[in-house]
């Protein structure tokens, strides 16, 4: 796995250095955009361009179901999963309202709903009908890890090839902040309790028994801390796998990814261990209420850009920051020049 993106272009540091000197041309005071200009040169520097484009944004759902819901570590139950995907293909959840907003290309993949469902916009992928209780036995086999990041790198590489100029990962899974806190706990060796949170909304008291059943399970399955797919297998999500295939393809075609709440920068932070260079292309979006998010986006090595307290996932929080990210590339597409305008420029010695 790792030698097939061993060779990961690297960012063209040098057009972000001439997109640094232009936005220094146009009729604002200096470092007056601020963290907008970051932006601009970051993506520029992504997308090998000085005028990057991120219109269309790609957004993929992958949703799977967690054999450790049956511990009760969620709020509610397995079967809200699949009620979902329903919801999302009938277009009414939160993720098809902002997608609409912004213009986004939106696909739902049934990576692993424990439940078939049959409907004509559903990209059916499905590796297996959920993942096992992983407190008692392996999530999955390594088989099934790496077909899920293969399903992923190539509905990422699809959505590229119908002209997603950006990449939005969002999920769907009951349960599914519990592995994410489990994948954490491996990678970081925190105290689990430091990285726990409410999820869809349990009580403290559950959030104490969550905490259990996560160190039970890291005694149980013993996960790797440096060894994704081992991680993947032991305590892992398919669709977590999948959110990191297609991290993948969006980084081995200097495509950018918006990288939305807890789950999707877990699964960031595992594309990141299959290929360092993959953390280049990622723009952390947001971050959620989820205590873990915090440390899973510090371990990225990112600063968000919006915190809303929110606590959904689906790719909300990153398709509500597009709007902010496209700012940064229209400033570089749309502004005028103090040449071009006859605008007088900045004193020399102030
Ligand atoms: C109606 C509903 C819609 C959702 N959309 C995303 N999630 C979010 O909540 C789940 C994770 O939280 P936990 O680990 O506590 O189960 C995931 O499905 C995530 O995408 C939802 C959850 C619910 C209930
Ligand atoms: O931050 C997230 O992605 C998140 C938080 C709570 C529930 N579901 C998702």
């Amino acid at each position: 796995m790792r030698d097939k993106f061993k060779f990961l272009p690297k960012k063209n540091k040098e057009i972000g250095k001439q997109v640094y000197n232009y936005i220094n041309t146009l009729t604002k005071p200096l470092g007056s955009l601020g963290r907008l200009e970051e932006l601009a040169v970051e993506l520029a520097e992504m997308k090998d361009d000085l005028f990057p484009n991120i219109m269309p944004p790609g957004v993929l759902v992958f949703a799977a179901d967690h054999g450790i819901t049956e511990e009760g570590v969620s709020a509610y139950p397995q079967a809200v999963t699949e009620q979902m995907v329903r919801n999302f293909l009938n277009g009414g959840a939160a993720i098809n309202v902002f997608s609409r907003e912004i213009g986004a290309y939106l696909e739902i993949i049934d990576i692993g709903v424990a439940k078939d469902i049959a409907h004509r916009n559903l990209v059916n992928k499905k590796i297996r009908y959920g993942t096992a209780n992983f407190l008692h036995e392996d999530a999955m086999s390594y088989d099934d890890v790496e077909r899920a990041i293969a399903v992923g790198y190539e509905q990422g590489l699809d959505i590229i090839k119908k002209g997603a100029k950006c990449l939005i990962l969002g999920e769907m899974g009951i349960g599914n902040t519990t592995t994410s806190s489990a994948i954490l706990a491996v990678l970081t060796n925190m105290d689990v309790a430091s990285l726990v949170g409410c999820g869809t909304g349990i009580s403290s008291e559950r959030k104490g028994h969550k905490v259990e059943i996560i160190k039970q399970v890291i005694k149980n399955r013993n996960p790797q801390p440096h060894e994704p797919i081992d991680i993947l297998s032991k305590v892992g999500g398919l669709e977590i796998a999948g959110m990191a295939g297609a991290m993948l393809a969006a980084a081995s075609t200097r495509v950018p990814i918006l990288v939305d709440g807890f789950i999707c920068t877990v699964a960031a932070l595992l594309a990141t261990e299959i290929s360092k260079n993959a953390v280049d292309y990622m723009i952390v979006t947001h971050e959620s209420a989820e205590p873990g998010h915090k440390i899973a986006i510090s371990l990225l090595g990112k600063k968000p850009i919006i915190n809303l307290g929110l606590r959904l996932g689906e790719g909300t929080g990153a398709a509500i920051a597009f709007p902010i990210i496209k700012s940064a590339t229209l400033i570089l597409n749309e502004m005028a020049t103090f040449d071009s305008a006859g605008i007088s420029k900045r004193e020399s010695n102030t």
